[in-house]
């Protein structure tokens, strides 16, 4: 995997700590916020105010992280106010691209070749990773963001005098709660299988692969008397939980060796997992060929062949 170090682009990086044999995922670093008014938001700078067709998403299907800000999006009915560019799911040396290819958008900013022109576009000098998503403004032609849990907090309430659509998936009330269960989900279920399928010791993914599904585990019984996480309402620790449980099967069963159980064992978590893609403009956002093109054929390194297979078969239909 590549990455930028003062603007210039270098085809190879480790993201494993060698020694440890243990995946270290790096800080976001674009940091500002979309707000209402424009004034500055809780990190970065202000001057971002919510505005129709002023603020660009670049996503990858492939991606849980990019998925949730995707998720808020079509939740919050922001489809015609904030444009979407999807990348190609098969990430490369020179990392994301626009290569033509099935449902891949080309960019309309610069009409770049690589994610990362985008990048040095706005700060030529850029050293680090070149993540999606991005959230990009074209009236300042500047990354507002590249944290994905922040995009989805602006995209949830920065709009709502804008004409986005009502509901507060993180209601002041339920803020402690959801901010818990999101630490818990974060680093034992959506890192968690990242830090399992990307060790390389055999200690390190025992580890790792254990306290994974003793979180999955944990979830499931919660949610043995519960419909959401929280109860009857539906919140953002919902869909963060739900990126990971979606690609579960296709991917990180089989590729990042999370094969105690599948999803589908679980009979409260398939049930969520469930309900949750079967709602309102969900399932637009996940592209199963998107999800298992990127994994399966990107980690060379856990998949040398490269081959895509072509299971597992699964019914998502809630009858
Ligand atoms: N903390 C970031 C993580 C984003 C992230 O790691 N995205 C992955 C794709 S799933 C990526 O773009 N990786 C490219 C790289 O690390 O070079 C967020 O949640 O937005």
């Amino acid at each position: 995997m590549g990455l930028l170090v003062d603007g210039k682009w270098q085809k190879d990086s480790a993201l494993i700590d060698e020694k440890e044999g243990r995946f270290i995922r790096k800080e976001s670093q674009f940091r500002n916020w979309v707000t209402a008014d424009g004034s500055a938001g809780p990190t970065g700078e202000g001057g971002f105010k919510a505005e129709p067709n002023r603020y660009h998403l670049y996503v990858s299907y492939a991606c849980p992280w990019a998925n949730r800000t995707l998720i808020m999006r079509q939740l919050k009915g922001l489809e015609e106010l904030i444009s979407v560019s999807v990348v190609n799911p098969y990430r490369d040396e020179n990392g994301w691209t626009f290569a033509p290819g099935d449902e891949v958008d080309q960019d309309p900013v610069l009409d770049a070749d690589y994610l990362h022109q985008i990048y040095t576009y706005v700060e030529p000098d850029y050293s680090g990773r070149v993540t999606v998503p991005v959230l990009y403004d074209l009236k300042q032609n500047k990354i507002v963001n590249n944290e994905s849990s922040e995009i989805m907090r602006m995209l949830n309430s920065a709009f709502d005098e804008v004409g986005a659509d009502q509901g507060d998936y993180y209601p002041p009330e339920l803020s402690d709660e959801i901010d818990a269960l999101n630490d818990e989900i974060y680093d034992k279920i959506n890192n968690g299988v990242y830090k399992t399928g990307f060790s390389t010791k055999q200690a390190v993914y025992d580890e790792e692969v254990t306290k994974l599904f003793e979180a999955l585990d944990q979830l499931d019984k919660r949610l043995e008397d519960k419909r959401f996480l929280l109860g009857d309402q539906l919140t953002e620790a919902d869909w963060r939980l739900f990126v990971t449980l979606i690609r579960f099967d296709s991917v990180y069963h089989g590729h990042f060796k999370c094969n105690l159980k599948r999803i589908v064992d679980y009979k409260n978590l398939w049930r969520y997992t469930r309900e949750l893609y079967n709602y309102r403009g969900v399932a637009e956002t996940i592209n199963f060929d998107h999800i298992k093109e990127h994994y399966y054929a990107t980690h060379k390194n856990i998949n040398p062949t490269g081959i895509v297979p072509k299971g597992p078969e699964l019914d998502f239909s809630l009858a």
